[in-house]
């Protein structure tokens, strides 16, 4: 497991590093990015691991959330990977649109050819991304998960399907319902094929109802977001809690839209969410 460092930045006493590793689950090169605070100078560090958005790499979030501060507070590092495999020889949307293929992975394990090949974030993010950090780098396995729209639902699904490996969850703007929504129909097709009884345990409305753990859930999600009604659907994900008496705090945010903007207007909260149960 070798690593190539990428860039490595100064931050609010800690370190921001990009680095390119070969991933055997994804059959390609991918690049991540990593921001160790300054405690991780003195001992293995809680680890926050961060799941972006349709079009996003790892330098997004760690570019426009304005989360380093808060994180070098609390001591938590912050691990952001891409949101797809990519390169020469891994299929893209052949009409070359933002909302499938290369850019947008679907934190799901493919399995319509020919993307069932490379198109594994779901095993990356959950196992082969976590043990190479976890080797690398002074951070202990104490895993929170997080992420925005795309990344969003990742975060969630991820946390739902493997009860006791996160200490926390929570979400900016996730795509709540994604078997009912423009872009997780057309993505889940693409990935995993007509069969509709396939695409519910990627959803995490229906996960909720059997959660053999009752993670809470913290959500953002603003008011003015353009993808409110269409996509991201979260008064579907509150209906979902209630039925199974699952803890959500969804917050609605006035004015606020899909952007940054409203992720680092609220990041600092969700870093004590996570802090809170990562120190426990
Ligand atoms: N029409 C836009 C759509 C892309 C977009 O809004 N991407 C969001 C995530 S959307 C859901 O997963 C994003 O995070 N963009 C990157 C950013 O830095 O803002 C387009 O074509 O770009």
């Amino acid at each position: 497991m070798s690593l190539e460092t990428v860039a490595a930045n100064r931050s609010f006493g800690g370190w921001h590093k990009r680095f390119r590793h070969h991933s055997t689950t994804l059959g390609c090169d991918m690049v991540f990015a990593i921001y160790l605070p300054p405690q991780a100078e003195h001992g293995p560090v809680p680890v926050l691991y961060w799941l972006s958005g349709l079009t996003c790499t790892d330098e997004n979030f760690m570019q426009k959330a304005g989360a380093q501060r808060m994180a070098a507070e609390l001591g938590i590092a912050i691990v952001a990977p891409d949101t797809s495999p990519r390169g020469e020889g891994v299929p893209d949307d052949p009409e070359g649109s933002y909302d499938f293929g290369h850019g947008a992975g679907f934190y799901v394990n493919a399995t319509h050819a020919p993307f069932d090949k490379h198109y594994r974030m779901y095993d990356y993010v959950v196992s082969e991304l976590p043990t190479l950090v976890e080797a690398s780098f002074p951070v202990s396995d104490a895993r929170a998960i997080s992420g925005h729209s795309m990344g969003g639902h990742g975060a969630l699904v991820i946390a739902l399907k493997n009860p006791g490996r996160y200490r926390s969850v929570s979400a900016f703007a996730p795509i709540a319902n994604p078997t009912d929504c423009p872009w997780g129909r057309k993505a889940f097709t693409g990935y995993l094929g007509e069969d509709e009884t396939a695409w519910r345990e990627w959803d995490t409305c229906a996960l909720i109802a059997e959660a053999p753990e009752r993670l809470p859930l913290l959500v953002d999600q603003g008011e003015a977001d353009p993808f409110l009604e269409d996509q991201l659907r979260p008064q579907r994900l509150a209906q979902a809690c209630e039925r199974a008496n699952h803890p959500l705090t969804l917050r609605m945010q006035p004015g606020y839209d899909h952007s940054y903007y409203f992720i680092a207007s609220f990041i600092d909260e969700h870093l004590r969410h996570h802090a809170a149960a990562l120190r426990r």
